[in-house]
């Protein structure tokens, strides 16, 4: 058992603005501690007035230089390690909304150097995993978010489809042994830092999804990522069991520092209950004496009771924002993790013994006394073996073959007839594989096979592990292909809506005039039937109403659909995340570009190695044949020559793994970026929708007021007011369009310029009234589409007349 206090660390994230005074002081026994200057006046709320310094220790102080992987190194790595010997493990941080949580945990979305304690100790746990060929490690994976006190599965597949309330919630149960399992929280296995790395993004994106304006489920909400992890040396029946906790929680803010109501209010309520139940639990903790700890007080409390005074290794973050608005929070974060740091755990080493495993090793056991049991009483079988036995003792190798336990054993029973068969199989496989390396040595790329001949041919793990390998690659392409399929059938229907929508818009006008003529809006009196006493619209008259709403509508619907193409290449365009995923593409080239000339350095090596090896095959074989015709050279005397080829080919291979090595580096950055890429592209998404739904709402309203300003039309001559109807339906689609195509060079925010152009529409309006960008190019081009649009005004107007 190990006891240890949460070890608590500080992070001042990078201030933009003018900062409060503060210093951070490295002593030498390695610890750190952060001083807070606060001028009287400054000083207000519940910061003491007297008091004007403010100092606390930490572990260390990491100060606004600071990189990712010093957190990591310092912080992460530690713990990583004890979660490996077999220890639970939690790092938690902490801290007002803004301060860097998300980005010291999970990390930064812009930058590969930016990935946060998540991805790296993955990298690291996996890393480990590889080198370490004395255990078996498993590690499965879990990502709870609590939003006002709720559990939700972040790997659920249902999110994209769901809102987040109508997910199953993540609810908590107790065995007797007071032990919390958490039902509807799913774990999956992830047998490479690659699926690990996918589940995280999968998890973020699920939980940006989810977000709304009025659901900051980022600041709002607390987030659990757990590490499954379960090793244990081959054949043996004890397993080791440990879980790693990284939580993101959310901003610890004061409620009536939030200046927020209704719904942002109930959960700001929320998150401050939680964090005031954590700081009742960290209170309980520090006292002496306090047989009761009130974990059970709140969802966050309960899944991380083990974190928290119980069997784990804990590490706090405080993230502290030295911005001057923001001091009396980061000095309350201190103070919380001051408390906090008064907390011991008490760590255990989580073996157990597998009954599973326990019994299966007795059975073998067992099997194996009984076999040499009968050997040595000597019964033994003489008759011939069938055809059905020679299938099955070939399948049994087979399996023995491919079972990745060292200790596995052919099952073959007391019969030596069958044991004999066996070895013969065996041989036949070894003949023919030497063969099929003999034959491998002629080509370039078997470097494994024709280097490695006598040290380290494929061991059937291996082969296991590289067919398996090849199953995933084939899965994914199967999983690719659909994808591409999928898009394709996107885009043609796209084009077929785009087509159906312009086919709809030509037919809605012309049935739209055919209507109208036949409701009689041409002819003189056909107001006079419509329209009832004081002007009041009759039945007839609203029916009319709501069919040419009905247009209306549709005429909207088709000119949306026509500009969201190219309204969504300029929202990209002016999208405020437009350089970071342009920088992030650039750079994804460029280690493209780089992995291709690794790519070929290695191949290079490799070529080399070959041939270095045919040359030191032919010497060999050179000497041999000279000493077989007598001549005088000594087979045993060392060749200087041989030596140097030797030579050679060992600093090709060391050369050959160095490049190898950043090629995998390079790799695993590579789809780092790939994921950062597709999660800007999800984003990207989202606001444009987000968007494009409030624009579509925008032109709606624009539309009802425009048809209620052009009432007087109706009772003056129901061909007028079609006639202006139409020509404004029409102007405000070519608006749409001029807005979108001309007004887009000027790279200003596509927003304004639609409020111009839906400003613009409405009755009344003069061209000085109309809002202007600043940019002269798009202002004169606005100014002449207005300009032109009241001309055909004027003209329909007058050619009516
Ligand atoms: N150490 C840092 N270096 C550079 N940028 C940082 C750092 N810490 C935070 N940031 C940036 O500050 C912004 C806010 O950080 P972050 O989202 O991590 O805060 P948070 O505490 O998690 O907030 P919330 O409670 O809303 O989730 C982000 O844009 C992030 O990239």
């Amino acid at each position: 058992m190990v006891k240890q206090t949460i070890q608590i660390f500080a992070r001042v994230k990078p201030a933009k603005r003018s900062t409060a005074v503060y210093s951070v002081d490295h002593d030498e026994h390695g610890s750190s501690s952060v001083e807070f200057l606060v001028p009287r006046d400054l000083a207000d709320g519940f910061i003491n007035n007297k008091k004007e310094s403010y100092r606390f220790r930490f572990q260390k102080v990491f100060d606004q230089g600071a990189k990712q992987e010093d957190i990591f190194e310092n912080i992460a790595k530690p713990v990583a390690d004890s979660v490996l010997a077999g220890y639970n493990g939690t790092i938690f941080a902490y801290g007002q909304t803004g301060s860097g949580k998300t980005f010291t945990i999970t990390g930064g979305p812009e930058r590969y150097s930016d990935r946060g304690i998540i991805p790296r100790t993955l990298s690291y746990l996996y890393q480990h995993f590889s080198k370490d060929s004395s255990k078996v490690y498993t590690a499965y994976i879990s990502y709870l978010e609590i939003y006002n006190d709720c559990g939700y599965d972040l790997l659920d597949p249902r999110h994209e489809a769901a809102r987040l309330e109508d997910l199953p919630k993540v609810t908590i149960m107790e065995d007797p042994e007071q032990n919390i399992h958490l039902k509807n929280l799913s774990i999956q296995q992830s047998a490479s830092e690659e699926e690990a790395l996918n589940l995280l993004f999968l998890g973020d994106t699920n939980r940006m999804i989810a977000e709304t304006p009025m659901n900051q489920a980022s600041t709002r909400s607390h987030c659990i990522f757990t590490v499954h992890l379960s090793s244990r040396e081959p054949g043996s029946a004890t397993v080791c069991r440990s879980k790693l906790h990284l939580v993101d929680l959310a901003g610890s803010e004061r409620v009536s520092k939030t200046g927020v109501g209704g719904q942002l209010l109930t959960e700001a309520k929320y998150i401050n209950l939680s964090l005031h139940y954590l700081e009742q639990v960290i209170i309980a903790l520090s006292e002496k004496n306090r047989s009761h700890i009130p974990y059970r007080n709140s969802m966050m409390t309960s899944v991380l009771r083990d974190s928290l005074g119980g069997n784990c290794m804990t590490t706090m973050i405080a993230t502290l924002s030295v911005d001057k608005r923001n001091i009396d929070e980061s000095i309350s974060t201190c103070r919380f993790a001051q408390r906090v740091a008064l907390i011991k755990n008490e760590a255990l080493l989580n073996e157990e013994l597998d009954p599973a495993l326990m019994i299966l090793r007795l059975k073998k056991e067992i099997q194996s006394l009984r076999e040499e049991l009968a050997m040595v009483t000597g019964e033994q079988r003489t008759d011939q073996l069938t055809e059905d036995d020679f299938h099955m003792l070939q399948e049994k190798v087979a399996l023995f073959l491919q079972d990745s336990d060292p200790e596995a054993a052919l099952d073959l029973g007391p019969d030596l007839r069958k044991i004999q068969h066996c070895f013969r199989l065996l041989k036949g496989m070894v003949t023919e594989q030497q063969c099929n390396q003999g034959r491998g040595d002629e080509h370039p790329s078997s470097l494994h096979q024709a280097d490695q001949k006598d040290q380290d041919c494929p061991t059937p793990m291996e082969m296991k592990r590289l067919r398996e390998l090849l199953q995933q690659r084939d899965n994914e392409i199967t999983i690719l292909v659909n994808m591409l399929k999928r898009e394709k059938k996107r885009a043609q229907d796209a084009v077929s809506q785009l087509e159906f929508n312009s086919e709809c818009y030509q037919r809605e006008s012309q049935s739209f005039s055919e209507y109208s003529l036949q409701k009689g809006f041409s002819q003189p009196d056909a107001d006079t039937k419509s329209v009832g006493k004081g002007g009041k619209p009759t039945n007839e008259t609203l029916l009319t109403e709501s069919e040419s709403l009905y247009v209306n509508v549709v005429l909207r619907e088709v000119e949306m659909s026509l500009g969201r193409k190219e309204a969504f290449e300029i929202f990209r365009r002016d999208h405020e995340d437009r350089i970071n995923i342009e920088d992030n593409k650039a750079l994804l080239k460029q280690r493209f570009a780089e992995a291709k000339a690794l790519g070929e350095q290695v191949n290079k090596a490799r070529g080399r190695v070959n041939e270095l090896k045919a040359q030191l095959e032919q010497r060999r074989t050179r000497r041999a044949a000279h000493g077989v015709t007598g001549g005088t050279a000594d087979p045993a005397e060392t060749d200087p020559v041989e030596e140097q080829l030797r030579a050679q080919i060992e600093e090709e291979k060391k050369n050959y793994k160095a490049t190898f090595g950043r090629l995998k580096a390079l790799k695993t950055e590579i789809e780092h970026l790939q994921l950062l890429l597709e999660r800007a592209k999800v984003k990207l998404q989202k606001d444009f929708e987000e968007w494009w739904s409030e624009e579509a709402y925008r032109l709606q309203v624009s539309g009802w007021y425009k048809k209620e300003a052009l009432n007087p039309h109706h009772q003056a001559s129901g061909d007028d007011f079609i006639m202006s109807q139409t020509v404004k339906m029409v102007s405000e689609y070519l608006c749409m369009w001029v807005v979108t195509y001309c007004i887009g060079n000027a790279g200003c925010v596509i927003r304004r310029r639609m409020q111009c152009a839906v400003q613009s529409l409405t009755p009344g309006y003069t061209e000085s009234s109309i809002p202007l960008t600043g940019d002269q190019q798009t202002d004169a081009d606005i100014l002449a589409f207005v300009r032109a649009r009241q001309n055909l005004l004027q003209r329909t107007g007058s050619s009516h007349q």
